[in-house]
């Protein structure tokens, strides 16, 4: 940094208020993570359920272009680093970038408003095509803003401190994830009851402008604030072009070390130490640091490839269980909360009790250790969700594998029925009854006869891996197939269809179109709890109830009788039980988890500020934040190869996978040299006023950082 520049910050640091040790400027620097957090998380919060249910996109659309949008959240920052250190300085990006960010979430927002182009108001959109491009050209916003101030706020937070702070420094760290999970914990919670809101101009829809448009509202609260404190900051000014000097810099040591490749050539200790011919000490030296970091970086994405599982596959696996906790019903999408619920109570204990505790036992338990013991907590918590998969196996129904196909056969005759079907004992079938469990076929053209009279033999045609109901309906000569589901109803929800016994066609509650006699619906999907169901024929009607539990699917037969009884003989058969395991199993395996964010997360978070030179503390900031878009690359490229045919056995791998990468890291970290980046460059400094050659160097440096500015001035104009 060119002296004047120097002499600037410092004095800036001199004029720092202060209190209980702690530069008051932080206060603004939380509080705009908070905001900022909130509106993160909670735009991710309803993401998937906007593109699955108002843009209309499949799940696995759905799902990738989610993971895409995450990665793309953590790849910007090294954008974000690079403007910062180079150019505007962390202060002006964060307000820059966060008015990007601002305007990204407003975009989202809008492009959630169905009315905009619901011209025949019929409650959907009438143009997808618009819908679909803002809400890209938001998400692409966003995530340019959230990622681009990402590695400057933190890093800008840490500048705030002073030599003698260094305490409060690694404090500020976890009083910064806290607020990071306090917005992400509130936000999980609210922006969904937002969403299930009904709002609109011509028709009632669930609220997403709401759910989107209260982020939104709270990304320019944060900007506001980060505002209030900006006479408060500590603004340390940009270096110049200095990415542009580093990528230099190692270009000319490899080349130099290629054109003197040859034994006569005196080795030297690194390889950077070829660009000294041109290059500052001091430069070399921090490109040094930085590659060292950046080099024990290199296993670190697979932690994040299994902490971002709790998103999906945790969350698919809480879809199969029971949330029922007596006093409250918890959804399987709001276990998530579970982990920054256990950060905000986990943080300071392990700040406050257990670190305190292990260092005075006398064991260091240095930052990369504690990264270490982190993986091996993440690949514990996979083991943990392997165990509760299997016990999760133990209760699902037994589903046809692709080759084998499932029938089941329900009788609306009014007689019972006898049916032989091929290698079975004949089945009895009562009337308004069906046969007890579905039956494995391995072939797929089978052949049912019927002690009807006269008898009725029928060739049925399976569909392979299906699960198919043969209904015999009053006629029994007309009996007919219909598809059942073949795995769990999505979310926790309850799968339920009626075949109509009754004269005349029925309108039920929830069904897209009425019944004709004899007809069997498709299947409606329903939430946990009591649900309510009226059936009309235009003249009489009925309401018949039922209590829901989570991922059943029944079949209700509607008798003849159905209005004299006041829909009381409606007949349930249970397709598939509702689930049985609770979903509080889960919990072990997010405490451990979350421990071990805590272990790694929070101390990469410090290590990448401690260990960084002080002109590219955002740069390394973001190689951290890399570390977490690659792991979300690999959860990407997982989900498209596929998954093993069971499910405890992938998370089996992925914690074994994680075990081996921790080893590795360990190893790596064995021989990692903590440094001290200030001391070393100041030690450089003094040692370059008694360098003969300095004056040279510097020179060459200064005309370089010359240049590079006219690049800047230039690409400005
Ligand atoms: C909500 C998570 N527990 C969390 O703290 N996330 C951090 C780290 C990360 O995922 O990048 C954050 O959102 O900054």
């Amino acid at each position: 940094m060119p002296d004047s520049k120097m002499d600037e910050t410092k004095k800036k640091k001199k004029k720092t208020a202060e209190c209980c040790g702690y530069p008051i400027s932080i206060f603004f620097i939380v509080v705009n993570e908070f905001c900022e957090r909130f509106s993160y998380y909670g735009m991710r919060a309803v993401l998937v359920l906007y593109f699955r249910y108002f843009l209309l996109w499949d799940d696995d659309l759905a799902t990738s272009i989610y993971h895409a949008f995450v990665a793309l959240c953590y790849l910007t920052p090294i954008l974000g680093a690079i403007i910062a250190d180079s150019w505007l300085g962390k202060f002006k990006t964060i307000i820059y970038l966060s008015i990007v960010y601002a305007v990204g979430q407003v975009v989202m927002a809008v492009s959630t408003i169905h009315d905009i182009t619901d011209a025949n108001r019929d409650g959907t959109p009438d143009n997808f095509t618009l819908h679909i491009a803002l809400s890209m050209l938001g998400l692409v916003l966003i995530a340019l803003g959230t990622g681009g101030i990402k590695p400057c706020v933190a890093a800008f937070g840490g500048d705030q401190f002073q030599e003698h702070q260094s305490r409060q420094l690694n404090t500020f760290f976890s009083v910064f994830y806290l607020c990071i999970n306090a917005g992400s914990l509130l936000s999980t919670l609210i922006t969904p009851v937002l969403r299930a809101q009904e709002c609109g101009i011509h028709t009632q829809q669930q609220c997403y402008p709401l759910a989107f448009g209260v982020p939104a509202a709270l990304m320019v609260v944060s900007l506001v604030v980060f505002i209030a404190g900006s006479g408060m900051y500590t603004k340390t000014a940009p270096e110049g072009n200095i990415m542009g000097s580093v990528c230099k810099c190692i270009w000319f040591a490899l080349n130099n070390r290629f054109r003197h490749r040859s034994d006569i050539y005196p080795k030297r200790e690194h390889w950077m130490d070829w660009a000294e011919e041109k290059y500052d000490k001091l430069l070399i030296a921090q490109i040094k640091m930085v590659l060292k970091v950046l080099f024990l970086y290199i296993p670190l994405p697979m932690f994040w490839t299994l902490f971002d599982q709790k998103g999906s596959r945790w969350t698919l696996q809480a879809t199969t269980m029971t949330g029922d906790f007596g006093g409250f019903v918890l959804q399987p999408d709001q276990m998530q909360t579970v982990n920054p619920i256990l950060i905000l109570t986990l943080v300071p204990i392990m700040d406050r009790i257990i670190f305190p505790l292990i260092k005075k036992c006398g064991l260091n338990f240095s930052p990369l250790k504690r990264m270490t013991v982190g993986m091996l907590f993440a690949a514990t918590a996979f083991i943990a969700a392997a165990l509760v998969q299997m016990e999760i196996d133990k209760t699902l129904p037994n589903f046809p594998s692709s080759s084998e196909s499932q029938l089941k056969v329900v009788n609306m005759h009014s007689e019972s029925l006898i049916v032989t079907v091929p290698s079975q004992e004949p089945l009895l079938i009562g009337s308004f009854e069906s046969s007890p469990d579905y039956i494995t076929f391995d072939q797929q053209d089978i052949r049912l006869a019927f002690n009807t009279t006269p008898e009725i033999n029928k060739d049925l045609s399976l569909i392979k891996g299906s699960r198919q109901t043969l209904i015999i309906p009053s006629e029994p000569a007309e009996m007919y197939l219909k598809e059942d589901i073949k795995s769990k109803p999505k979310e926790g929800k309850n799968a339920v269809r009626f075949v109509n016994g009754w004269t005349a066609y029925l309108n039920i509650t929830n069904l897209e179109s009425s019944l004709q006699p004899s007809e069997t619906s498709n299947y409606t999907l329903v939430s946990q709890g009591m649900r309510k169901f009226t059936l009309t024929d235009g003249i009489q009607s009925c309401e018949f109830s039922r209590k829901f539990g989570f991922g059943s699917s029944y079949t209700f037969l509607i008798p003849s009788d159905l209005f004299s009884t006041d829909c009381e003989s409606i007949k349930e058969i249970e397709d598939m039980q509702p689930n049985s395991v609770h979903m509080a199993l889960q919990i072990p395996q997010y405490f451990l988890i979350t421990t071990g964010e805590v272990m790694f997360s929070v101390t990469g978070l410090q290590f990448s500020y401690s260990q960084a030179p002080k002109n590219m503390k955002s740069v390394l900031q973001a190689g951290w934040l890399c570390t977490n878009a690659v792991g979300n690359i690999i959860v990407l490229i997982v989900a498209e190869l596929g998954k093993l045919p069971k499910q405890w056995a992938e998370y089996v791998l992925f914690a074994s996978l994680l075990v081996a990468v921790s080893i590795i890291f360990s190893i790596m970290a064995y021989f990692y040299t903590y440094i001290d980046p200030a001391e070393i460059e100041a030690e450089i400094l003094k040692q370059q006023e008694t360098d003969p050659d300095k004056k040279k160097k510097k020179e060459t440096l200064e005309m370089e950082e010359k240049e590079n500015e006219q690049e800047i001035k230039q690409t400005k104009i």
